[in-house]
């Protein structure tokens, strides 16, 4: 292997990059571009980027379409920044917490020329830095020169594209006995992936049978929930209902993935609570904030579930698109199995919505 690292490598060191404020290059299209994250814009980065050229946000549609901001680019909207704005200015429109307060912000004047490839590239980035959708972007004439120059991670959109689509392989890297109040039989495997993403867990049951459909559950983390007994979600008797139904039944797997928030990550997921705070449901709040309703990449699950040996399963769910996605990728469901617990007064609504908006199955 040579000693310049990978683009998969590269990748993972822009998300750090992008988390501490630091620029990245983006090139494509016979174009290339400083990158920023807003959300960790300092006052020093803004003003250098500036030297550099003229300085365009790009959001997201959904975020966009809260500030009446026209997305001429379908998914996302070029938006100029003007000389005189700051770094409040920019935060403001990238994050909704005083949308209510301050509704109209702008004029905004959103850019249509030219092509959006790069900046469609940019806020998948900041998306998997678990940042807030919105990205700070200024073209300069020699990228490969600048990024030299000053250290600066750069990021062919040839070579990135293929990477920001694709699932990350996994590897097994430790497993040990774990008893658990559910289980005696218990044995925690950490999943880690090349890419220097999240690491996944796989908690099995006894010792489920191969050739047999296996009782599983893909439970996405929720630290509100699952560790702080949050009445808001049913996550954490969901969590204990479904390890208690595995030690019952002598056998199963639990996927604990590390897609906190719905893929959003906690900051991201307090954001959106605070959202909700105003008024907004748990659907709304995403969009307000920049996101879909939902981020999360389920082919995970189902790769960790074949790479352990399993190739048909019995899934504990309420949610559909699991059971959609477990079969797209190979996996043969054979049964669902419902799991209800948890419903409080303080997460009637959040059901009900889950129910009527995203299609979980009551
Ligand atoms: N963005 C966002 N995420 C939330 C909110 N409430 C809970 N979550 C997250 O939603 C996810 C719930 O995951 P799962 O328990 O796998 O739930 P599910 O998609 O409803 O499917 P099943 O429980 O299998 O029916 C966790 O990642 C939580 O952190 C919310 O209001 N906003
Ligand atoms: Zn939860």
């Amino acid at each position: 292997m040579p000693l310049r690292p990978s683009i998969v490598e590269r990748l993972a060191r822009a998300r750090g990059d992008l988390r501490m404020g630091v620029p990245v290059v983006l090139t494509g299209e016979g174009q290339a571009m400083l990158c920023v994250a807003v959300e960790a814009l300092s006052v020093e980065r803004l003003a250098a980027l500036r030297v550099q050229g003229a300085v365009e946000l790009a959001l997201t549609a959904r975020r966009a379409e809260t500030l009446k901001a026209r997305a001429y680019d379908g998914d996302l909207a070029r938006i100029a920044v003007p000389a005189d704005v700051g770094t409040e200015w920019l935060r403001a429109l990238a994050d909704p917490a005083d949308d209510l307060r301050v509704p109209l912000k702008g004029p905004l004047r959103s850019l249509r020329e030219g092509t959006a490839v790069l900046h469609r590239a940019a806020l998948q980035l900041v998306k998997s830095a678990h940042l807030l959708p919105a990205a700070l972007l200024v073209a300069v004439p020699h990228g490969l020169t600048l990024a030299g120059e000053n250290g600066l991670t750069l990021l062919p959109l040839s070579e990135i594209l293929p990477e920001l689509t694709r699932s990350s392989p996994l590897h097994d890297v430790v497993h040990a006995r774990l008893p658990m109040q559910a289980a005696a039989a218990g044995r925690l495997h950490v999943f880690r992936p090349e890419d220097g993403g999240e690491e996944h867990y796989a908690i099995e049951v006894g010792r489920p049978d191969r050739s047999l459909p296996v009782l599983a559950r893909l439970h996405s983390a929720c630290f509100t929930g699952d560790v702080l007994g949050s009445l808001k979600c049913d996550c954490g008797p969901q969590l204990k209902a479904a390890l208690a139904q595995m030690g019952a039944a002598g056998a199963g797997v639990l996927l604990y993935l590390n897609q906190e928030g719905r893929g959003i990550g906690l900051a991201n997921k307090m954001r959106a609570y605070s959202l909700q705070d105003q008024g907004f449901d748990t659907v709304e709040a995403n969009h307000r904030l920049g996101f879909e309703d939902d981020e999360r990449d389920f082919r995970i699950g189902a790769g960790i579930l074949r790479q352990m040996g399993f190739s048909a399963v019995r899934l504990l769910t309420n949610n559909p698109k699991k059971l959609a996605m477990m079969e797209s990728c190979g996996l043969t469901v054979t049964e669902r199995v419902p799991l209800h617990v948890g419903q409080t007064e303080q997460n009637a609504a959040y059901l009900a919505t889950k129910a009527a908006k995203s299609g979980h199955l009551l």
